[in-house]
C-alpha cells in the first residue's frame, strides 16, 4: 500500500528527520534552507573522520559530487559505510558525471554501492548508463524522455529508485514508474535547486516505508511549490524567495490535491 505525498509530508513535519548532506559548495546554503523550509533538519557533515559516525545518527544521507575533490570522496565512502551499517537510506546526486574522467570514475564507484535513490538531470542519467550525453557541465541538455529507458535499467541494476528531473520528472524503481508535472521555468535558472531536491529526497526517505514513495513525494513537493511560486515572480531572482515560502506553506492536503502524478508504466519495455 503506497503512501501519498501528503501523508509523507505530514510524517516529515511531525518528526523532522536529520538529513546528512555531503553536497557541493554552491548548494550548501541553498539546500539547507530548502530542507528547513520543507520541514527537515539538514546537517552538512562531510569530513571522513566524522562522516561515517554521523551517518549512523542521521535519518538519511545524501551524497553529491558537484564540487568534487578527493577529501570529499573519502568523506562519501566513510558516510556511505556508516549509512549502510545503520541501514539508513542514502541518495546519490551524480552532478556533471558525464564531464570528466574523475567524475565518471567516482560516479561509477558510488553507483556500484547501490544507492537507495539516484536523482539527476537527464544528461547525468544517460551518462550513468553509458549513453551519449549532451550535458554542459552541471546543466542538463537532454530531454527527460530520452533518459527514461536508461533510468529503468539503472534502477534494475542498483535495486534502487532512479529519478530524472526536468520539465516533466520521471521516477522508477525498475518496475513502477510515474511522471510528475509542475514546477517553473525559473527553477533551472536557480543554481543548486536539483542538489536541494536530492536533499529533500533524503528527508522523505527517512520517513517513508518505500523509497519510491519518498522520491515521488519529494519531487511532487518541489513541483507544487514551483508552480505556486511562479505567477508572482518576475524572473529567477524574485522566484527564489517565493519558492522557499511555497515549500513551507504547502500543507499535506494541498500537496495531495495539487500534485500532478501520472503512471508511466504504459511505456515499460
Ligand atoms: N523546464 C522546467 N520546467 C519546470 N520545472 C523544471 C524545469 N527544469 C527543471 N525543473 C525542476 O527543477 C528542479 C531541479 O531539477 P533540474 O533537472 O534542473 O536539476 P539539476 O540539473 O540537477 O540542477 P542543479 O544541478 O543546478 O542543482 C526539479 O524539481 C525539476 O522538476
Ligand atoms: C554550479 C555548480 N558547479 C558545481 S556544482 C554546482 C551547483 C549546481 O549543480
Ligand atoms: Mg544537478
Amino acid at each position: 500500500m503506497s503512501q501519498s505525498p501528503g501523508t509523507l509530508l505530514a510524517a516529515l513535519r511531525a518528526e523532522p528527520p536529520l538529513v546528512q548532506c555531503i553536497t557541493n559548495y554552491v548548494a550548501m546554503n541553498i539546500a539547507a534552507n530548502v530542507l528547513l523550509a520543507a520541514g527537515a533538519s539538514p546537517a552538512m557533515v562531510s569530513d571522513a573522520e566524522e562522516a561515517g559516525e554521523f551517518a549512523q545518527i542521521a535519518g538519511a544521507l545524501t551524497v553529491n559530487i558537484g564540487t568534487l575533490s578527493m577529501p570529499f570522496v573519502d568523506g562519501m565512502r566513510a558516510a556511505i559505510g556508516g549509512a549502510q551499517q545503520a541501514k539508513r537510506p542514502w541518495v546519490l546526486d551524480p552532478v556533471a558525471c558525464q564531464a570528466t574522467a574523475l567524475r565518471r570514475r567516482v560516479a561509477a564507484e558510488l553507483v556500484a554501492l547501490r544507492p537507495t535513490i539516484i536523482r539527476g538531470n537527464a544528461s547525468e542519467i544517460l551518462s550513468l548508463v553509458g549513453e551519449a550525453s549532451r550535458g554542459q557541465g552541471v546543466d542538463g541538455r537532454d530531454a527527460v524522455a530520452a533518459a527514461e529507458d536508461g533510468a529503468r535499467r539503472l534502477a534494475q541494476q542498483t535495486g534502487g529508485v532512479v529519478a530524472v528531473t526536468g520539465a516533466v520528472d520521471f521516477v522508477t524503481d525498475g518496475t513502477r514508474a510515474v511522471r510528475i508535472k509542475g514546477g517553473s521555468l525559473w527553477m533551472p535558472m536557480n543554481t543548486a535547486l536539483g542538489c536541494s531536491l536530492t536533499g529533500l529526497c533524503g528527508a522523505y526517505a527517512a520517513r517513508a516505508a518505500d523509497p519510491f514513495d519518498a522520491t515521488v513525494a519529494a519531487l511532487a513537493h518541489f513541483a507544487v511549490a514551483g508552480q505556486r511560486a511562479h505567477p508572482g515572480a518576475q524572473g529567477p531572482g524574485s522566484f527564489a524567495p517565493r519558492f522557499l515560502d511555497a515549500l513551507h506553506a504547502v500543507t499535506p492536503e494541498a500537496l495531495d490535491a495539487e500534485a500532478v502524478i501520472h503512471s508511466a508504466e504504459d511505456v515499460a519495455a
